[in-house]
């Protein structure tokens, strides 16, 4: 056997150990995969050393699959993958996870699921077997299916008679946006991605930058971009399902990830930030709160603002009174930035929802009025190669794939979800240098997603 493959396997054995020895020293339980998700029995997955250690046994563990199985049916597993997807929205609106939440840990007879619904039992419980068969749900006994830890994330934690008498209001008042974020992702998203070769083999769309220009306005109809097709009443269902999505993914990367990836004390008292299509100001606030001494600017569409005063008014009332707090609707493609030289732009997931030649549009109105002291923080993910290059200082006798493979993938779906909806994409440290570069801003540092530039 190649010693790859049984350095892997080695990998995977240690970091299992270096687990169970940080679980016997914190007196703590490694969560059950067959228990429903808790935060409480999740608690020991988040500590930072059995995270490190259960990161490289996952990227490993994944790794060996790809080198040992058969590489017909890996590569089959991977054309065919989407049925998972389908089959995960499948659940998501039979309400399953909530059917089998209200059955316990027995389960419930695939008869019983369906009871009240159109889908017929037998139809489903291939359904399930498939997901269960990916380990979400467990199959107890034949046709009777109950929840594990996976599908558990799928439950909004309403009632199937609330839920069957008004399916469409699914997500109002739930705590959990998680399911909300899977169904976006398996409807417009999944359709969009299946038109990809189409638009990257098509002479014209191919060499476009435009965002009405894309897969997602083959697989929708439309000839409208992603932000003026959200604003058609017509397609407020898809928008409520989106804003609850991407609290979902928000929870990825929180707000106060940006309190924390720069030293805002250091800026002077009373230093403005504008905070560059900030949305309804979710990160303003979390500034606001920890910064009494900022102002703070949050730019957006004019929908959005109109949004944001709410929102303000909901959260901080007193900043937006004392001034200290502005709401401003200002389109980030107008040529000329309204607030002159501030202390800071912050430019929160801008810059992966468009392509270059748009970001040179976003960054020059900036550039014109930024004063030598200005700083420009922008907070995207940073993707790294699937290879080792000349920067990296790590282990290079490891055998496991450079960016760890399996444990950070979310960032390249990501980049193929900004392709496909909005000609947009996530970038390399090197794509962003060249980026910032062309537009007048040197790059300084990069720390955890947040990107510091300084006038060239
Ligand atoms: C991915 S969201 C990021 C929002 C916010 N920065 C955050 O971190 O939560 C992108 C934002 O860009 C805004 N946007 C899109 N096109 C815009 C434009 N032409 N001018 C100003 N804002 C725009 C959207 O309304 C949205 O709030």
């Amino acid at each position: 056997m190649a010693d790859s493959i049984l350095s892997l396997a080695d990998i995977v054995n240690r970091s299992a150990q270096t687990i169970d020895g940080l679980c016997r020293k914190h007196n703590a339980k490694f969560p059950d995969p067959n228990e429903p998700f808790d935060v409480h029995t999740e608690e020991i997955r988040n500590n930072a050393e059995v995270l490190a250690a259960a990161a490289t046994l996952t990227a490993a563990a994944e790794q060996l699959v790809a080198s040992v199985w058969l590489p017909g049916p890996t590569l089959i597993h991977s054309g065919l993958a989407f049925h998972v997807s389908a089959a995960l929205r499948v659940a998501i609106t039979c309400h399953v996870a909530e059917s089998l939440r209200e059955a316990g840990p027995q389960g419930a007879h695939v008869d019983r699921i369906c009871e009240g619904m159109v889908v017929r039992p037998q139809t489903l419980g291939r359904i399930l077997r498939l997901l269960s068969t990916k380990h979400i749900f467990r199959e107890v006994s034949p046709e009777v299916f109950a929840n594990n830890r996976l599908s558990s994330l799928l439950d909004t934690g309403k009632s199937v008679a609330e839920l069957l008498a008004n399916p469409n209001a699914k997500y109002e008042n739930s705590n959990n946006p998680l399911p909300a974020l899977f169904e976006h992702s398996t409807d417009e998203v999944m359709k969009t991605a299946s038109y990809l070769a189409e638009v990257i083999t098509d002479p014209a769309m191919a060499a476009s930058d435009e965002p009405d220009n894309v897969a997602f306005s083959i697989a929708m109809r439309t000839d409208k971009d992603w932000w003026k097709w959200a604003e058609s009443p017509e397609n407020s269902m898809y928008v409520q399902r989106f804003s609850l999505a991407m609290s979902a993914a928000k929870q990825v990367m929180p707000e106060q990830t940006t309190v924390e990836g720069f030293d805002w004390g250091s800026l002077p008292k009373d230093a403005t930030v504008v905070d560059v299509g900030g949305g309804v100001g979710a990160a303003s606030l979390a500034l606001a709160r920890a910064f009494p001494d900022l102002r703070l600017v949050v730019q957006d569409r004019t929908k959005t603002i109109e949004q944001a005063w709410g929102y303000w008014e909901k959260h901080m009332p007193e900043g937006i009174a004392s001034g200290r707090i502005t709401l401003e609707a200002h389109d980030f493609f107008d040529a000329v930035q309204p607030r002159g030289a501030a202390d800071v732009y912050l430019l929160r997931f801008i810059l992966h929802d468009w392509a270059d030649s748009y970001c040179l549009k976003i960054l020059d109105p900036l550039r014109k009025v930024a004063g030598p002291n200005t700083t420009l923080i922008i907070v995207d993910t940073v993707l790294p190669y699937a290879c080792r290059n000349s920067n990296d200082s790590d282990d290079e006798a490891t055998p496991l794939l450079a960016n760890l493979g399996a444990v950070n993938l979310q960032g390249y779906l990501v980049d193929m979800q900004m392709l496909t909806l909005l000609n947009g994409q996530e970038r390399t440290a090197e794509q962003f240098d060249r980026l910032l570069l062309q537009a007048g801003w040197r790059v300084e540092r990069f720390s955890k997603n947040h990107i510091v530039a300084k006038p060239v």
